[in-house]
């Protein structure tokens, strides 16, 4: 099959084009490179089966671009991710988010693409739900701008299904977690604490260290990616997440266990916009896509920590990967 992948370079992003490349298909990449890194994709881009356009969505070169490669898949991943910059810049986090999708959706159209698998963002669309794990059926409720524009952009897509047949299925998945997240960034507290426990640094806990989160492997999300790319799920929302509520300071002990480093945490106020509490119900990707989370907490720990720690021995580079490329959080 032909897929073109958007924030290919990123996290998540690289991990499903490895993935796409070792299950037999095409893929052309679309990143502009922004948060994304050509070393994550150094052995997929070895093969003749990857080829990567560094390119922002909203570039016009887009259209002519996927009219020649005539993807049948389009996985679109690429967003403005960072929630805080898209509270102090509605506008870029609208353009990018919202025209960007538009972009790539009428690109998908005029090449007449099958299908577009979008990343929505299970983790800030349904805001502090009332009942938690969340399931699709509960109300959206944006609390920021970066909420709205993954909304949004769920929207536009199922409107073009309807207008002009391009198929669509959002995967909107919990806190996202594996080798190759930016720990660097904002957000993305597992890769956060590994490096810092590796490097000797410091880790923070804000508040009591009772804020729990839903913590869902790379990999589990790739795959979920993919059964979505096929014709289940039509215009569907899948929640992608373990249902599993794990604290911070839980957290902070399995880290401090994997690397074998004991320092206590530095105790912090807790952070305002901090979401208390976050699990996401995905019965309907169990159901619909066969979906099942395969990789343990633990298991995901170790894996992450061992990539960081490789990283550290063969890299004076401490900057591996962004989230979803240009620019996703989920
Ligand atoms: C939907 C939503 O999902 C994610 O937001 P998040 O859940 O806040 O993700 P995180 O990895 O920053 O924090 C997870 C937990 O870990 C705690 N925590 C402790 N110590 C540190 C710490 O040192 N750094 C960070 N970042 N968090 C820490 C923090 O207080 C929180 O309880 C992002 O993708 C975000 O962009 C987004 O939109």
């Amino acid at each position: 099959m032909r897929t073109a992948v958007t924030g290919g370079a990123g996290f998540i992003g690289s991990t499903l084009v490895d993935r796409l490349r070792k299950d037999g298909h095409q893929v052309l990449v679309i990143d502009d490179l922004s948060r994304g890194r050509v070393d994550n994709l150094d052995a997929a881009l070895a093969t003749a089966d990857v080829d990567l356009e560094v390119l922002d969505i909203r570039d016009d070169k887009i259209g002519p671009l996927f009219e020649t490669f005539a993807p049948e898949v389009v996985f679109h991943l690429a967003a403005q991710i960072d929630v805080r910059n898209s509270v102090a810049d509605p506008i870029n986090d609208a353009d990018a988010n919202i025209l960007g999708t538009v972009k790539i959706g009428s690109a998908a159209i005029a090449a007449q693409a099958r299908k577009i698998v979008f990343m929505s963002s299970g983790g800030s669309i349904y805001g502090s739900p009332e009942h938690l794990p969340v399931s699709e059926h509960a109300p959206v409720n944006p609390l920021s701008p970066y909420a709205c524009s993954k909304i949004s952009a769920e929207n536009y897509l199922n409107c073009f299904r309807q207008l002009h047949g391009l198929d669509c299925s959002h995967i909107a998945p919990a806190n996202v977690y594996g080798p190759r997240q930016d720990p660097h960034g904002e957000a993305g507290v597992v890769a956060i604490f590994a490096r810092e426990m590796l490097s000797g640094g410091n880790t923070f806990l804000f508040g009591d260290g009772g804020n729990t989160r839903d913590y869902v492997f790379v990999e589990d999300v790739v795959t979920a990616l993919i059964a979505a790319s096929g014709t289940a799920g039509s215009g569907q929302r899948f929640n992608i997440g373990t249902g599993v509520e794990t604290s911070d300071r839980e957290l902070h002990a399995l880290l401090a266990h994997a690397t074998g480093v004991a320092a206590e945490p530095t105790w912090m106020p807790a952070r305002l916009g901090d979401v208390r509490r976050s699990a996401l119900d995905a019965a309907l990707a169990r159901t619909e896509l066969g979906w099942t989370p395969l990789t343990s907490l633990s298991e995901g720990i170790a894996r992450t920590v061992d990539f960081f720690r490789k990283l550290d021995t063969t890299s004076s580079d401490t900057a591996p990967s962004s989230d979803t490329a240009p620019s996703t959080l989920v």
